[in-house]
C-alpha cells in the first residue's frame, strides 16, 4: 500500500517553492504513489538513500529522467557515466575519478583563487563602501565560466552555449512540459556544438579533455568514449556548479550571523558553509531509476521495469535524519551524508571541482566583504531538475 498524491512535481509552482510538497511527500510514508505520472516516489532520507546505493536493483541505463531509454529514443547519445551500469560505468567512472580528484586539482587552486580575488576585485571597483549587484549574473555564472571551460580545455568560441545547453539538459529529466518544449528549438543545434567541443583536434594539449584523450591513448578507454567523457564534464560541470554558488550566497545573504561566523575562519568553514548550502537547497532536486526487477522497499514493491523519483531535496531536509532543525541553514552542522551529490557509485565524480570553485570564490568575498545582504527580492530560474535563481540582487558592505 502506498498513499497516492496528485500534485504534479513538475508544474510552475512546485518548481518555485517545493517546500510544501516534500513535506507532504515525507509525511505521507515511505514510499508515495505520484498520481500525475503514476511512478512511486521516495522522499525520506532512508528511502532516497538506499535506493541511490543499490544501482544493481535501480539501474541507470534506462536513465535517469523520466523518459525510460527501453521503450523511448533519448534526446542525445546517452552518456557513459550518468546513464550507464556497471560494467560499462567502471572504466569512464575510474578515468574520470582520477582526473578530477582533490590531488589532480591542486594544480589549479592557485590560479582559480587569484581569479575569484581578480573576478571580485572587478565586480567591488565600482563601489565606495557600499555595492549593489546582481550575485547570479555577475558572481555565480561569472566565476564558473572563467575558470572551468579554461579547465577542460575547449575553445573561446561559443561558449555562451553552455549554459542554454544545461537547462536544457536538466529540463529534459524531467516530463515534456513547457520548459522542455520552449528549449527544443535550439536542442538539435545545442547538443552538435557541444559535441563538436569534444574533438580531440579543438581541445587544449594541457586541460581535462586532452587528460580524457591521454587515457585512450593508454587504452583505459576506448577512443570513441573519449568525447562522450568530456561532453559529461560540459553536461554536468556549468549549470550545477552556477546554482550551487547561487545557493551557497542567498544562504550566506540571508543569514547574516552566519556571515560574520563564516569570516571568523573562511578557509576552513568555506567546504563546510559550501555542502551545507547543497544540503539545504539542493540545487539537484530530483531525479529518476529504473527497477530491474520487483522490489521490496518502504514496505511496498516496486514493479520491475517502473521508474521511480527520488526526492533529493526532500530527503536532505528530513528531521528523521537531519533532527528538528533541518530546514534551517546552520553552519554549526555537519552536512557530511546529504544526498545533493547523490550516494554510492554514481556519486558526484565533480564535487571537488565544485567545492573548489566555492571555496575560491568565498574566501575571495570574505577578505572584501564585511556585510552582505539581500537588495531586493530574488527571482527564481525554473527547471525541472535544478533548483536556482535567476536573479540574486545584493548589497555589499565593504571591509
Ligand atoms: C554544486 C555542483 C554539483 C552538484 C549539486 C552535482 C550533483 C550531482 C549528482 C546528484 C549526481 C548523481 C547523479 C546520479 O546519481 O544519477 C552527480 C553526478 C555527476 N556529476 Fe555532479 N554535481 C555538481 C557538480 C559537478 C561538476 C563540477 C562536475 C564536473 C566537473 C560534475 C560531474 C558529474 C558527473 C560526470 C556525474 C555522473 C557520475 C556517475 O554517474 O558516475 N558534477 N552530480
Ligand atoms: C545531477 C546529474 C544529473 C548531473 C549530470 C548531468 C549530465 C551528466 C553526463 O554524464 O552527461 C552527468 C551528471
Amino acid at each position: 500500500y502506498a498513499p497516492t498524491i496528485d500534485v504534479d512535481p513538475f508544474c510552475d509552482e512546485v518548481l518555485a517553492d517545493p517546500i510544501p510538497l516534500q513535506r507532504q511527500l515525507r509525511a505521507a510514508g515511505p514510499v508515495v504513489h505520484l498520481g500525475s505520472y503514476d511512478i512511486l516516489a521516495f522522499a525520506r532520507y532512508e528511502q532516497v538513500r538506499a535506493a541511490l546505493v543499490d544501482w544493481q536493483g535501480f539501474q541507470s541505463a534506462a536513465g535517469v529522467g523520466l523518459a525510460n531509454f527501453r521503450t523511448e529514443q533519448p534526446w542525445r547519445p546517452p552518456s557513459l557515466l550518468l546513464e550507464a551500469d556497471p560494467p560499462h560505468h567502471d572504466a569512464p567512472r575510474r578515468v574520470l575519478q582520477k582526473i578530477l580528484s582533490p590531488r589532480a586539482l591542486r594544480t589549479l587552486r592557485d590560479d582559480w583563487f587569484a581569479d575569484a580575488e581578480a573576478l571580485v576585485e572587478k565586480v567591488l571597483a565600482d563601489g565606495t563602501h557600499i555595492v549593489e549587484i546582481d550575485a547570479v549574473t555577475e558572481l555565480a555564472e561569472a566565476f564558473p565560466l572563467r575558470v572551468f571551460p579554461d579547465a577542460v580545455g575547449i575553445p573561446q568560441q561559443g561558449r555562451e552555449n553552455l549554459l542554454p545547453y544545461g537547462d536544457h539538459l536538466f529540463n529534459s529529466f524531467g516530463p515534456r512540459n513547457h520548459l522542455v518544449e520552449a528549449g527544443e528549438s535550439r536542442a538539435g543545434e545545442l547538443q552538435e556544438w557541444t559535441s563538436a567541443q569534444c574533438r580531440r583536434d579543438v581541445l587544449a594539449p594541457d586541460g581535462f579533455g586532452a587528460e580524457i584523450w591521454a587515457a585512450a591513448d593508454r587504452g583505459d578507454i576506448l577512443f570513441d568514449q573519449a568525447p562522450l567523457i568530456v561532453r559529461s564534464l560540459l553536461s554536468a560541470g556549468v549549470d550545477t556548479t552556477v546554482h550551487g554558488l547561487s545557493a551557497v550566497l542567498h544562504a550566506l545573504a540571508t543569514h547574516p550571523e552566519q556571515w560574520s561566523r563564516f569570516r571568523e575562519a573562511p578557509a576552513a568553514a568555506a567546504r563546510v558553509a559550501f555542502d551545507e548550502a547543497v544540503r539545504w537547497e539542493s540545487p539537484v532536486q530530483v531525479f529518476f531509476r529504473t527497477a530491474t526487477r520487483d522490489i521490496e522497499i518502504g514496505g511496498r514493491t516496486v514493479p520491475e521495469g517502473h521508474k521511480i523519483l527520488m526526492f533529493l531535496g526532500a530527503a536532505n531536509r528530513d528531521d528523521r535524519r537531519w533532527g528538528a532543525d533541518a530546514d534551517r541553514f546552520d553552519l554549526g552542522r555537519d552536512p557530511s551524508g546529504h544526498v545533493g551529490f547523490g550516494m554510492g557509485i554514481h556519486q558526484c565524480v565533480g564535487q571537488h571541482v565544485a567545492r573548489l570553485e566555492a571555496e575560491a570564490l568565498l574566501t575571495a568575498l570574505a577578505r572584501r566583504v564585511e556585510h552582505l545582504e539581500p537588495a531586493a527580492p530574488p527571482r527564481r530560474h525554473l527547471n525541472n531538475t535544478l533548483r536556482s535563481w535567476d536573479s540574486l540582487p545584493l548589497r555589499l558592505h565593504l571591509a
